[in-house]
């Protein structure tokens, strides 16, 4: 039994055609799983899936050999916008996960803080989202996902809208923050280099089938200079190739 196993999963949209096709995943414990695959080819929706947001037609979804059948405390979910509530301030935000189900604690506010420090926000924890980057933002609710310290952090596209080096720096917070946790992550992206630096395995979707999980053996210590190294060149070749092979 894996961490997750997505076993045999299919999805219609009612009056639609098939999105996901017989998709069958296994993600171990503390890994870091990417999806990369073309516009509409089903990502967000294996990830909503995964979530417990969908329900699959067949198939069936385990978390630690349990169904999912709904989004709990467990599943922590990060979108390619921050959705920040505009009028709370940024330790609130981040404290949503709690203040949804009960009054916030001491105990919540220092984790909130701990957290928004980890990930260099220490002084912005009283401003109102309006008045931070982009990053910034994305940061807040990478905290806010991380709150509740879910075994399974799935993101889409969260990163899409940043400047390149904004983006290398948030890749390396998320796996900082990941790794010292053992958070299982699974991660779709349109870019395939991001896929590659973030991921323990690559998979790629095409018209709702997985059909290349590559395994990328990087080591578990990435920082930015090895984007520029043959190996990591070789992988995402890889990647591309699979990806040429369907517009042949
Ligand atoms: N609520 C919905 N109702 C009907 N069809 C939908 C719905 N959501 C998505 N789809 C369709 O399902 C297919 C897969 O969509 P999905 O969002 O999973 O793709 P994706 O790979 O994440 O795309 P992108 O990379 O553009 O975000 C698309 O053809 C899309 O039009």
């Amino acid at each position: 039994m894996s961490f997750l196993d997505i076993d045999g999963v299919s999805f219609t949209y009612p009056g639609f055609d098939t999105v996901v096709r017989g998709v069958s995943w296994r993600v171990g414990e503390g890994e870091v799983h990417c999806l990369v695959g073309r516009s509409g080819c089903g990502k967000t929706t294996l990830l909503k899936l995964a979530a417990g947001l969908l329900r699959p037609q067949s198939g069936r979804i385990l978390l630690r050999g349990r169904e999912v059948k709904a989004p709990g405390p467990q599943l922590g979910f990060v979108f390619q916008q921050p959705n920040l509530l505009e009028w709370q301030r940024v330790i609130d935000n981040v404290l949503l996960p709690v203040t949804l189900q009960r009054r916030a604690g001491a105990q919540d506010i220092e984790r909130a803080q701990m957290l928004l420090g980890q990930l260099g926000l220490q002084g912005h924890a009283q401003r109102y989202p309006r008045h931070l980057s982009g990053g910034q933002q994305s940061r807040v609710a990478l905290a806010r996902a991380l709150m509740l310290e879910p075994a399974l952090l799935l993101l889409d596209e969260p990163f899409a809208a940043l400047d390149a080096i904004t983006r290398g720096e948030l890749q390396d917070d998320l796996l900082r923050m990941c790794r010292a946790r053992r958070t299982t992550v699974m991660f779709v992206t349109h870019d395939i280099a991001e896929a590659v630096y973030l991921g323990d395995r690559v998979a790629q979707m095409r018209e709702g089938r997985i059909v290349q999980d590559l395994s990328v053996d990087l080591g578990a210590q990435r920082t930015q200079a090895l984007r520029y190294g043959a190996e990591f060149n070789r992988y995402c070749a890889q990647v591309l190739g699979a990806m040429d092979e369907v517009a042949a």
